[in-house]
């Protein structure tokens, strides 16, 4: 088994003259999740879609599962999983007939078709559904069809664009449990997403933008590394104050949670707190706080305008 399940460099994709991916390098390790984030349209679907040998790549180099794409696409397709958006199975088909089309295209013979269907209807909490038509099933029933589905055939790598975008936060959650018995078992998955909780559930992720990776790591590693010290104000007039705030050159951003503005302070600043409150005496009646980073916080510093 080679170390990394994806290996991409410099890739690019236009349309037209227009550069949807420009120059994106990316290293996924074999049996992790890697989470990839960024604002919409900046070329995460593109991205995924050249990683499957579905549309072939302006420029760069593709490797994954240590077959080189888009010419061995062809091989690599019985070897990965990929799970969309959008429901993309039979509405008018039952649970049980979805899996069973998806095995035959496959090519699984009958007996461990059969088999095969029952294990991942217990699997995904869908036994009782198994006649139950697709169409009349609720989100998080479809999202873990869907699942069921894109993992037929044991894939070593699994693709999901936006899988949770339909869902309630216990299905969520339940969805994650699965994805974490998958990589348990092996599987190495690639997620993009918009939920800031689950990117930091990821080993590893990439944050892109424009085309771009902004930047990549362990959760853990981008909120030590972004630049930035979090310090949360509370005081009278929030929303005047962050006008001010902002229209510093050391804030990266400020945003208002609440009864507090959760300011980012760039950390050539050596104390940031006493360096607000020279800014703005108001604020030496106010209450600060140092706050652990978030995610979300590392998000704002490396994409618009937080970005410097
Ligand atoms: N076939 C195409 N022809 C022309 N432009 C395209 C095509 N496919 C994608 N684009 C453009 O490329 C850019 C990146 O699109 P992409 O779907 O990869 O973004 P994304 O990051 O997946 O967005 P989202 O988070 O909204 O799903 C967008 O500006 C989109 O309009």
């Amino acid at each position: 088994m080679t170390e990394y399940a994806i290996k991409a460099e410099g890739l690019v994709r236009k349309f037209g003259n227009f550069k949807a991916v420009d120059g994106l390098n990316l290293t996924v390790p074999t049996g992790s999740i890697y989470g990839f984030l960024g604002p919409n349209g900046c070329g995460k679907s593109t991205t995924i879609r050249m990683l499957t040998g579905l549309l072939s790549p302006t420029q760069g180099s593709v490797e994954v599962l240590g077959l080189s794409i888009p010419r061995q696409a062809e091989a690599l397709r019985l070897r990965i999983g990929y799970m969309t958006q959008k429901f993309s199975l039979y509405e008018d088909l039952t649970a049980r007939e979805n899996l069973q089309f998806i095995g035959q295209i496959y090519g699984m013979p009958d007996r461990q078709l059969s088999q095969r269907i029952d294990e991942q209807l217990t699997t995904y909490g869908l036994t009782r559904l198994a006649t139950q038509r697709a169409g009349g099933m609720s989100g998080g029933q479809k999202q873990r069809l869907g699942l069921a589905a894109a993992t037929m055939h044991k894939p070593d790598l699994l693709f999901l664009d936006e899988p949770t975008s339909a869902v309630d936060p216990e299905n969520r959650r339940e969805f994650w449990e699965q994805l974490f018995d998958l990589s348990d078992a092996g599987t190495t998955i690639l997620v993009t997403t918009h939920y800031m909780d689950e990117a930091e559930r990821c080993h590893a992720l990439a944050i892109m933008e424009a085309g771009i990776v902004r930047a990549d790591g362990a959760p853990e590693t981008l909120m030590n590394d972004m630049g930035v010290s979090v310090v949360e104000v509370e005081a009278v007039g929030l929303r005047q104050l962050k006008e001010q705030l902002v229209s510093l050159p050391q804030v990266r951003s400020a945003a208002q949670l609440g009864i507090r503005l959760r300011v980012l302070v760039d950390t050539a600043i050596e104390d940031p707190i006493a360096w607000l409150q020279q800014q703005q005496p108001a604020l030496r009646h106010g209450r600060l706080t140092l706050a652990r980073p978030s995610l979300e916080d590392v998000f704002v510093t490396c994409t618009g305008e937080g970005r410097q």
